[in-house]
């Protein structure tokens, strides 16, 4: 097991590895999750190769951080400025089963002068075979309160997103944000041309499950209820050929499952605290889902 600095196009890294192979890749830059990798399933995070890595812009792919502005919803840059700048690495350790990396940011001048407010975010990425958890902790460290909107923007990595199903949203409220059509969601969703959606209350308690079906492998999205919504979005072949830092096929291989909170944003109070968390679990064929099951019951991972 091992965690330790690297350098990855031309940015800090920091890499985890367990011994039985799963490891982890996370960027300063954002505290952006670039890699997951098992074993049995390869990599599990879609990262752009035409992604930009000048320091300052947004990374395509892996976990980005939005905060604490989701989207276009305020006055901030879309998605907000963590995910822009560097992160502090708080730290770090590994043993024979597991492995975990904290990063922190801080508000300075350069983060008043865009949102005047005092705070403080950590991130805690830990490791475990098979597993994989981002817990993000907000603190209000300001005199005033202050709210935010934000999201795990998790970018998962498909082999062919008309292959894919996404079960678990059945019952939840549905804004289609392409068709700008409010409903109920009855059914799997299934993808064949540009997805952006914003689910939201009643979600269901259970972990979203996305599969393949001409292989059988699948995996386990887990959001904690703390994030009032689910996002999920694909930006299908026209609007991927306008996103420069894609390549003309990446929308194939990628879906976003987000952890999310758009509708309603969350108001902390000076000294208050909030935590948000999304687990990974990969599941492969049934020999992989008894490994991943036994493992699933014995994991420690928490915030
Ligand atoms: O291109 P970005 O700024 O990273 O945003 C990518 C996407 O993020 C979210 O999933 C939103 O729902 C989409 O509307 C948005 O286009």
């Amino acid at each position: 097991m091992s965690v330790h600095e690297d350098v990855f196009n031309g940015q800090p890294v920091i890499r985890a590895a367990l011994p039985c192979g799963d490891a982890a890749v996370i960027a300063l830059h954002g505290a952006q999750l670039i890699s997951w990798s098992t074993p049995e399933g390869g990599e599990h995070l879609f990262l752009s190769d035409r992604a930009q890595w000048d320091g300052h812009s947004a990374v395509r792919g892996g976990v980005p951080i939005c905060f604490p502005q989701f989207n276009q919803r305020g006055p901030l840059a879309k998605h907000g400025f963590a995910r822009n700048l560097p992160w502090r690495v708080l730290d770090s350790a590994s043993d024979a089963r597991r492995a975990h990396v904290s990063l922190i940011l801080r508000d300075d001048d350069t983060t008043r002068a865009w949102w005047p407010h005092g705070f403080e975010a950590r991130l805690c990425v830990q490791l475990e075979p098979g597993v994989l958890r981002l817990a993000l902790e907000l603190t209000n460290t300001g005199a005033d309160a202050w709210s935010f909107t934000g999201a795990l923007h998790t970018y998962l990595r498909v082999p062919d997103i008309t292959r894919m199903q996404l079960d678990g949203l059945g019952g939840a409220a549905r804004w289609d944000a392409v068709r700008d059509v409010h409903a109920t969601q009855s059914a799997a969703v299934r993808f064949d041309g540009e997805y952006d959606s914003v689910f939201s209350s009643p979600l269901p308690r259970g972990p979203l499950r996305l599969g393949d079906e001409a292989t059988g492998r699948f995996m386990t999205i887990e959001n904690s209820a703390s994030w009032h919504n689910a996002v999920v979005w694909n930006p299908g072949a026209a609007l991927c050929a306008q996103l420069k830092d894609m390549p003309r096929d990446g929308f194939r291989h990628m879906l976003c499952v987000e952890a999310a909170c758009v509708d309603e944003s969350v108001t902390l109070a000076p000294g208050q605290r909030w935590i948000g968390w999304q687990q990974l679990t990969q599941w492969q064929g049934r020999e992989a889902a008894s490994h991943a099951e036994r493992h699933k019951a014995t994991s420690t991972l928490s915030v």
